[in-house]
């Protein structure tokens, strides 16, 4: 059991500020990601939890008890990191026999040798048990990094983007496994990185940092359909979202910058004509067909098999579409283009915040 609560956390270190106000709550048994970019907090909040830095501010609750006296050792948190702390000159048995061999813990032998041929079998790394881990790849070493964690049995695990060194096919195939094993072993992970695509691949529930302070929480489907902000709308999706300036009249949006008028079918309409808005459009929600209202000119393709990706010029402005890998464009031919009325998502355009949100 370990039902993770955050309440009120800042933390500075000097005068700068990595941590304000973070309210976070990490049910039992999720998966938790939390994304952001570089310097945003992620560490800093996985250390407060871990009893590795004490907030200036604020509670950590760990199945609703307040851990501001416990050390790191009683909180009983696995931290698997980038960078792989093993024994180099240790075998991968050794490795993971280490955490449970300590004095406290007072393991039985057989149990050890139970429970790392059972971890070894999980991350399938039993026919490298007797090899020094100093002659393993990189994803050989993140697999016993992982299970070393994953034999102490912790209350919960906190990953610190422990992928991100790794190329890309072997990431993939971890992110899969993770996940797997997260599921199979039912405990409560928290999972830090700038990747969204990790994110949105891995995660039960996302947490989006921005400067230390948590923007938007909610699974990756209400934060891809409905970004909080114009922040969240470019940190999750790739290629992200279109944003475009504009206002609503009489029901269509007007985006004076691209000289385009398209019509507009969602909530809020009436309340907000006439007012500043930045129109969001999803790539996959721009229509690319003979005789729409709008044109633009094809400034890229990429194909990605299953789809192609098209960079589209509209005056002075950049749009993304989607299309069947079957389109066939050419760079600089002229298309026409509209987008699916139900899916525009509208920000105010000063504050960015999604209207939706702001009720
Ligand atoms: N011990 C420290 N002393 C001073 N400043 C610190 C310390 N630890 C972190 N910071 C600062 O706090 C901010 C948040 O750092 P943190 O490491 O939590 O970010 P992060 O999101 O994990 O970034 P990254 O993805 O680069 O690891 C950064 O501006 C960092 O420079």
């Amino acid at each position: 059991m370990a039902h993770i609560q955050l309440k009120n956390v800042s933390k500075k270190f000097g005068g700068h500020t990595a941590l304000r106000h973070l309210d976070l709550d990490i049910a039992d048994g999720e998966f938790f990601v939390l994304l952001g970019e570089t310097g945003a907090g992620k560490t800093t909040t996985l250390r407060i939890i871990a009893g590795l830095e004490k907030p200036t501010e604020g509670q950590v609750f760990i199945d609703g008890i307040d851990v501001a006296d416990w050390g790191a050792a009683e909180r009983d948190v696995a931290l698997v990191l980038q960078q792989y702390s093993l024994y180099p000159r240790y075998t991968v048995r050794q490795n993971l026999e280490f955490p449970l061999k300590s004095r406290l813990r007072r393991v039985p032998d057989a149990e050890i040798a139970e429970r790392v041929t059972r971890v070894a079998k999980t991350l399938r790394i039993e026919h490298l048990l007797e090899r020094k881990t100093d002659k393993l790849s990189g994803g050989e070493m993140q697999r016993v990094s992982i299970g070393r964690a994953i034999v102490r049995k912790p209350r919960v695990f906190l990953m610190d983007e422990p992928l991100s060194a790794l190329d890309a096919k072997l990431r993939e195939a971890l992110r899969t496994e993770l996940k797997n094993i997260q599921m199979n072993l039912g405990q409560t992970f928290l999972f830090v990185t700038h990747d969204q695509i990790e994110a949105m691949s891995m995660g039960d529930k996302i947490g989006v940092l921005n400067r230390g302070q948590l923007v938007q929480t909610g699974t990756p489907g209400d934060i891809y359909a409905n970004p909080k902000n114009t922040f969240v709308a470019r940190a999750v999706g790739s290629p992200p979202m279109n944003l475009i300036d504009g206002k609503l009249v009489s029901g269509r949006a007007v985006m004076a910058p691209i000289n385009v008028e398209l019509p507009y079918s969602g909530a809020a309409a009436a309340s907000t004509d006439g007012r500043a808005l930045t129109f969001g459009i999803r790539p996959e929600d721009i229509v690319v067909e003979q005789g729409a209202p709008a044109e633009a000119r094809v400034h890229d393709v990429e194909n990605h098999g299953v789809e192609k990706i098209l960079t589209l010029s509209v005056g002075n402005a950049t749009l993304h579409a989607t299309v069947p890998a079957r389109t066939n464009l050419k760079i600089d031919e002229t298309v026409s283009f509209s987008w699916n009325p139900d899916k525009v998502v509208l920000f105010d355009q000063k504050s960015g915040q999604n209207l939706r949100h702001a009720g």
